[in-house]
């Protein structure tokens, strides 16, 4: 793996045919590149319907590209095949999703210890039980997955990320569910998931979420409009402006 990259996006173009309209064609993603370095926090901001989480699943190998090449780690996924590919993601991808986020037949304890088991990294009982109650969850770890709240749930997804420490995170509005503090602390937690190499991709509305990462990638209409450092919320506030603004002309 090239020191420099964990994630390279080249030139991805996806393209979604919509329903009952066969001739209606969506263009979520137009030749979107990008380099992520390893043991970085990135954040992928931009107005509704702008292509985040079209470009986070194609990152991620949950879908594939209409045309251009993912690497993740040294690895091109898109010429994986589906077999390959779910072992790849097993291996060194983790997940915080709001939806399908968690196996349902399985007790939250056991969602947090299976991908460390899969992926060759178990770890122990008390110190799965000892990452519960880092997200205050210890007395959540009987429970099934419909048995919790959706903020509840959520923490168990970071707790899974937290004990099979897998080299890469994507996660899509990991603080949709929660409130404001317990949504910082989730911030928090993913950030501090960059010290120990693990590089964090995360798609998010929130702006101050946003200003957590190192690097934050405004995007607009299909593409990357502007990479600027994470930091200042009120820098990032401006970006999300200028995308926002009505074309030039268009009322005239
Ligand atoms: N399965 C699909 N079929 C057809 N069009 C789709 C499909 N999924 C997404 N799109 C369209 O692709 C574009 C990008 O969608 P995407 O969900 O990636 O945006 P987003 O930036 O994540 O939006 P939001 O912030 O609202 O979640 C939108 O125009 C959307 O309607």
């Amino acid at each position: 793996m090239s020191l420099h990259e964990a994630v390279g996006l080249r030139r991805l173009q996806k393209t979604y045919v919509v329903p009952d309209r066969t001739e209606t064609t969506v263009q979520a993603l137009e030749q979107v590149s990008l380099v992520i370095p390893p043991a970085t926090f990135t954040a992928v901001v931009g107005p509704s319907g702008c292509g985040k989480s079209t470009l986070l699943h194609c990152a991620a190998g949950l879908d594939r590209p209409t045309a251009g090449d993912v690497d993740l780690l040294g690895t091109r996924i898109t010429a994986l095949r589906p077999a390959q590919l779910a072992a790849f993601r097993a291996r060194h991808l983790g997940f915080v999703f709001q939806e399908n986020n968690l196996i349902s037949s399985l007790t939250a304890f056991d969602n947090v210890a299976l991908p460390g088991r899969l992926a060759g990294r178990a770890q122990p009982r008390q110190k799965l039980m000892d990452i519960l109650a880092a997200v205050g969850m210890e007395h959540r770890a009987p429970l099934r997955p419909h048995q919790l709240s959706g903020g509840e749930r959520q923490r168990i997804a970071v707790a899974r990320v937290m004990a099979s420490r897998p080299p890469l995170v994507f996660a899509d509005e990991p603080t949709g569910a929660l409130d404001i503090g317990s949504g910082e602390v989730v911030i928090q937690w993913l950030r501090s998931l960059t010290a120990q190499g693990t590089t964090v991709v995360m798609v998010t509305h929130d702006v101050g979420a946003a200003a957590v990462a190192d690097t934050v990638v405004v995007m607009h209409a299909g593409t990357i409009r502007a990479t600027v450092p994470g930091g200042n919320p009120k820098v990032i506030e401006e970006h999300l402006r200028a995308v926002r603004a009505p074309v030039a002309g268009l009322a005239s």
